[in-house]
């Protein structure tokens, strides 16, 4: 599985580690940024992310900022983004399971580290629970999207 990953300054030191992370279990991983802890826009990372999954060249993608907010707000902008906002591995696993997020976004200044990297994890190895009531759900969503 190929992973894009991004952040802002607020969460360079997280995306460092769970970009180590992810190389030692295995996955495929693109860094888009940022590169340092100089203050930057996340807006302009959650779109480098959006932008290796709708165009494919990635599978999942991983957003951090200060608090998962702005970016994930960023992120959903995308048409065919659905980026879950997750404090934890529950929330995880049900924005994968319900939602079919393709875009896990988290907050440095507001998570630890270990219970980032369990969110990660239970993010990239959970499926979508197929079935009528999700499925509707997401034709919704893409609904009110082709609507804008
Ligand atoms: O967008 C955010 C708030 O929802 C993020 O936490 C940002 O990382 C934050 O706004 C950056 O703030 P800073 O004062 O420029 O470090």
């Amino acid at each position: 599985m190929k992973v894009a990953i991004g952040c802002d300054h607020g969460a360079y030191s997280y995306k460092e580690e769970i970009k180590a992370m992810l190389k030692e279990e295995g996955y495929e991983v693109e860094d888009c940024g940022t590169y340092s802890t100089e203050s930057c826009d996340y807006p302009d990372y959650a779109y480098a992310v959006a932008q290796k999954i709708v165009n494919k060249e990635a599978d999942r993608g991983i957003l951090i900022c200060g608090t998962g907010i702005g970016i994930s707000i960023a992120a959903n902008k995308v048409k065919g983004i659905r980026c879950g906002l997750c404090a934890d591995s529950t929330m995880a696993r049900l924005t994968r399971e319900h939602n079919d997020a393709n875009i896990l976004a988290m907050g440095q200044r507001t998570m630890g580290i270990e219970v980032c990297k369990d969110t990660v994890n239970t993010f990239l190895t959970t499926d979508f629970s197929h079935g009528p009531r999700h499925e509707r759900r997401i034709q919704k969503i893409k609904e009110i999207e082709d609507k804008q």
